[in-house]
Formats: structure tokens, C-alpha cells, sequence
């Protein structure tokens, strides 16, 4: 005690290193195992380790028949269960001629109660161990053939997501996402839109699917920018799911006026998988929320001048307007092709919008929102679409009558799925010809009753497709079900 006191006072600085050092050698020369951690989220990230998700779907694979102890989950298509080894569970792989033992370890984060950053109270790991005799095997080989099984594995093992921020929030009551599985069975197939232009989209899309190398080649962020807009029930939100089933996608669906502030926004999209198409909806909405706030703000009187100007003035000194929350523009933009947005890659972003005139022209330039789409009121190409999917029809006699009316009334193709959507299920040919006249006379008695309105006449629907109060009587489309 005397020495190692005397030992501190002269050498404070470097005795602990000095002794830990030494300590880690001597133990080499008995103790001949290496051993490599695989946290599952490591120093500073912010993401689940990708290293660690591979290692847990390789061991998932062989678990099954060497551990005690596993977990199950449901699998892709949730038909089938998962394994994986539970903690403090170990188990022994050969590979080259090799024994490589590998053990499961879950342990309270202290890091986790003192960070800023919201992480997971507990921090998991796997952790590999291995004679030094084959070192060189496991770095130049081993790992290697782990990375790649693993990533395979989670691949075909992939259940695609629906994320939100909306109802997610961590033990410090900050946003983070939750998901459900993304099941929206709507299709480029099944969407009514002139065939032309759903073609150019089909191919824009899978060009930048396949554009890592391309992006990389001009030095752009792999992502692409998508602005639809058109009045309510025109195929916004399920053009958005036929995109991610095309592409084979996660959604994220953003509520900005969820999100907290700038730091917020930037969490969640570092949070974001490669793969995904990140949505925000109504995007014109969340503007004017934030307008209603920046004036409520200014109003109040007990803030003092000074006060304000500090909140509305960026670092740089340019004004920076509030767009949901504490949101602001300058943030938001920065979320869609800032350098932040560049993390990940292999993202689609979509704004929908009702309102397109609304928008600030900043936010929906091209080069932001690369492709502009309008959906729009039926045509007579988007009703055979909706007949053949509703009725299974690609031609019939009232056709012609549909064709002459669709294409002068404004009716969307929400309105016009209604009208199709069969009220009884028959069965035998007599009873489906019945089914199919009974609502195609529906439709047409529907697009009769609607007035003019694309020739600029009175209408049912304003040019909007809102739907209209008149003589204080609310108008519903006129074949609209109540469920
Ligand atoms: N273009 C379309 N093709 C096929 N179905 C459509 C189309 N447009 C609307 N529908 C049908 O109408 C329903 C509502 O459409 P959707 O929610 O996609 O419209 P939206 O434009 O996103 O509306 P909102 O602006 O109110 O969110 C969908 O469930 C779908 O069945």
C-alpha cells in the first residue's frame, strides 16, 4: 500500500495506464481467446448498429438447434416465427476448421440516463471469442462470411413497415418512431391515372432504385423528391403506398406538428431506414399551423421584443418562419437536401398537398421536389381502371354513356370507387351482370345529377372537391356510404 501510495503521488498521471496496460499483457500471456464486442449501439450513433442487426439474423439461423434459450418473434409475412438466441445465451460455430463461440449480453446503459440524445435504458451485445491461433482466419474470412449471411438472412426475413411519429414518444416524452407492418395492397396497377404518365413514374422510380452508383457519379444525395397534388380523394396517399410497393419500401409518415423542434426532426431522420419513402402529408397544413402560432406568439405582450427577435432570427441572421411546432423552414429544408438529408440514402420524400398554390415556392423547387404530380378528377382511362378493379370489367355497354359524362363532371376518383363499390355479392353469371349494371347505372346516375362544374356551372363539389354547404345543407358526394 505504502509503494503503490508513494507510486500515485509521483506518477498520478499515467500509474492507471500505465498498470492497465501491463495488466491486459500479462493476462495475454495466459489467457490465449481474442474477443470482439458487437454493441448494438455504439459510442455516439444515434442508429441501431447495421453489424449487430447481421450478426443476430446469422446466429438466428443456427440457434434454433444449438441454443437452450431463444426468442421468437413472427417472421416477414407473419406467418411463420423467428428465431434468435435470448441473452447470456452462448453457442459454439465452426467455420475453416475453426471454433468461434459466440454469447449474447444485455447490460443497464448509464450512458443511457445521462444522455441527451433519448437511447435504450438497456445496451445489448454480442460477443465473439476465439483462439489468437486464428486471428487471421476470423478477420480475413469469418467476419466477412458472417456480415454477408447476416444481411441475406435479414433480407428474406424483411416485414416491411408503416412508421409514425406520432404516438411514439421515449421516457423523456421526445418523438421517436413506432411502426406497424405496411400491408397497403394498392398498387401502379390498380391506381387510375392517365397509363402514360403512371409509366414515366414507374420508371422514374425504379431508375433511382437502381441509381446508387449514378448519384454517387454527380455527387448528389441518393434521394428524390416527390410533390403530389390534387383536391381530396384523388389517389394522394395511395399513390404514396403503390410507390413503396413497387420499390419494396418502408414508409415513414412524418407529422411535423409532432416534432418539437429542428434537433427533434433531425433525430428522426437519422433514425430513418435506407429503403423508405418518407411522407408528409397536407404539408400545406402544418404551415398554417405554424403561421397561427408565430402570430399567437408575437401577440403576447409579456414576451419581451428582444425575446422574439433571438427566436425568429437563425445564427446566420435570416428569418427563419416557423412551419409546425418549433419547427422551422430553414430546418425543415434541411431535413429534405441539407447535409443531414445525405445519411442513408435510398430515400423517397413526398409531400401531398391540396393546396399547391399554398406552398412556399422554396420548398417545392425542383431539385428538392424533383417530380411534380397532379392527380386530378376522373377520366374516362382512370374509370375503366376503378371498373375493372371493382367489377372485374373491362368493357360494357353503359360505357359509352360513363365516357360522356366523366370526362365534363368533376367527380374524383374517390367518388367514383364508391359508386362502383358492389352492394351485394352475387353469385353465377346472372347475378354478377346485375351487380356490374347496378352500379355502373348508379355511377351514371350520380355524374346526372352533378352539375357541370368542369365547364366552370354550378357544382356539387367545389373545383376543390370539398365538399360544399348549401342553404346551410352539408352535400355529400351522392352515392357516398356511411359505415
Ligand atoms: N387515383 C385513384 N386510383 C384508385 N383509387 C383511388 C384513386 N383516388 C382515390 N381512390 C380511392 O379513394 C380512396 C381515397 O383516396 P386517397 O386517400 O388516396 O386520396 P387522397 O388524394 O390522398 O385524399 P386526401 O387529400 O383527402 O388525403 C382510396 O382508398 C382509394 O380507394
Amino acid at each position: 500500500m505504502f509503494v503503490w501510495a508513494v507510486a500515485r503521488q509521483y506518477f498520478p498521471a499515467h500509474l492507471d495506464t500505465f498498470l492497465t496496460q501491463y495488466t491486459t499483457k500479462l493476462v495475454g500471456l495466459f489467457y490465449p481467446y481474442v474477443e470482439i464486442t458487437f454493441p448494438e449501439y455504439a459510442g455516439d450513433r444515434l442508429k441501431r448498429s447495421e453489424a449487430y442487426a447481421a450478426v443476430e439474423a446469422y446466429l438466428g439461423s443456427s440457434c434454433a438447434e444449438r441454443a437452450n434459450r431463444l426468442k421468437a418473434e413472427a417472421d416477414g409475412d407473419g406467418a411463420g416465427l423467428v428465431l434468435s438466441m435470448d441473452e447470456y445465451e452462448e453457442l459454439a460455430d465452426d467455420f475453416g476448421g475453426a471454433t468461434l463461440w459466440w454469447s449474447s449480453h444485455k447490460t443497464s446503459s448509464v450512458a443511457a440516463f445521462f444522455s441527451l440524445f433519448p437511447r435504450p435504458d438497456e445496451c445489448r451485445s454480442y460477443c465473439l471469442a476465439f483462439h489468437r491461433r486464428h486471428r487471421q482466419l476470423v478477420h480475413t474470412a469469418y467476419l466477412h462470411h458472417v456480415m454477408k449471411e447476416g444481411k441475406a438472412l435479414e433480407v428474406r426475413r424483411r416485414r416491411r413497415k408503416l412508421y409514425t411519429n406520432n404516438h411514439g414518444y421515449d421516457r423523456y416524452f421526445r418523438t421517436m418512431w413506432s411502426h406497424v407492418a405496411f400491408e397497403h395492397p394498392a398498387t401502379f396497377d390498380t391506381l387510375a391515372m392517365d397509363a402514360d404518365r403512371k409509366r414515366e413514374i414507374m420508371e422514374d422510380l425504379l431508375a433511382f432504385s437502381k441509381g446508387k452508383d449514378f448519384y454517387a457519379k454527380i455527387g448528389k444525395p441518393w434521394k428524390r423528391g416527390y410533390l403530389l397534388y390534387g383536391p381530396p380523394g384523388t389517389g394522394k396517399s395511395t399513390m404514396v403506398a403503390a410507390m413503396a410497393n413497387l420499390l419494396d419500401y418502408d414508409v415513414y409518415d412524418l407529422e411535423l406538428t409532432a416534432v418539437r423542434n429542428n434537433a427533434a426532426l433531425r433525430k428522426l431522420l437519422v433514425e430513418t431506414t435506407s429503403k423508405s419513402v418518407i411522407v408528409v402529408e397536407d404539408i400545406d397544413c402544418s404551415q398554417q399551423l405554424s403561421s397561427r402560432r408565430n402570430n399567437n406568439r408575437k401577440k403576447n405582450k409579456k414576451k419581451k421584443r428582444k425575446d422574439l427577435e433571438e427566436e425568429e432570427y437563425s445564427e446566420d441572421g435570416e428569418k427563419e418562419e416557423e412551419i409546425g411546432s418549433e419547427v422551422t423552414l430553414s430546418g425543415f429544408l434541411n431535413f429534405i437536401d441539407g447535409l443531414w438529408s445525405a445519411c442513408g440514402g435510398e430515400r423517397i420524400i413526398v409531400f401531398t398537398t391540396n393546396h399547391v398554390e399554398r406552398l412556399d415556392p422554396g420548398l417545392i423547387r425542383r431539385g428538392r421536389m424533383d417530380v411534380h404530380v397532379e392527380l386530378s378528377y376522373c377520366t374516362f382511362e382512370g374509370f375503366k381502371v376503378l371498373a375493372r378493379n371493382y367489377l372485374g370489367v373491362e368493357a360494357h355497354r353503359k360505357f359509352a354513356r360513363v365516357r360522356e359524362l366523366v370526362g365534363e363532371r368533376a367527380m374524383t376518383p374517390a367518388d367514383v370507387a364508391e359508386c362502383l363499390m358492389p352492394r351485394s355479392v352475387g353469385s353465377g353469371a346472372d347475378a354478377d351482370e346485375r351487380v356490374v349494371e347496378g352500379s355502373l347505372a348508379r355511377l351514371i346516375r350520380a355524374l346526372e345529377r352533378r352539375k357541370r362544374n368542369r365547364n366552370g356551372e354550378e357544382s356539387v363539389g367545389n373545383r376543390n372537391g370539398d365538399i360544399c354547404e348549401k342553404g346551410g345543407q352539408r352535400n355529400e358526394p351522392e352515392c357516398c356510404t356511411w359505415m
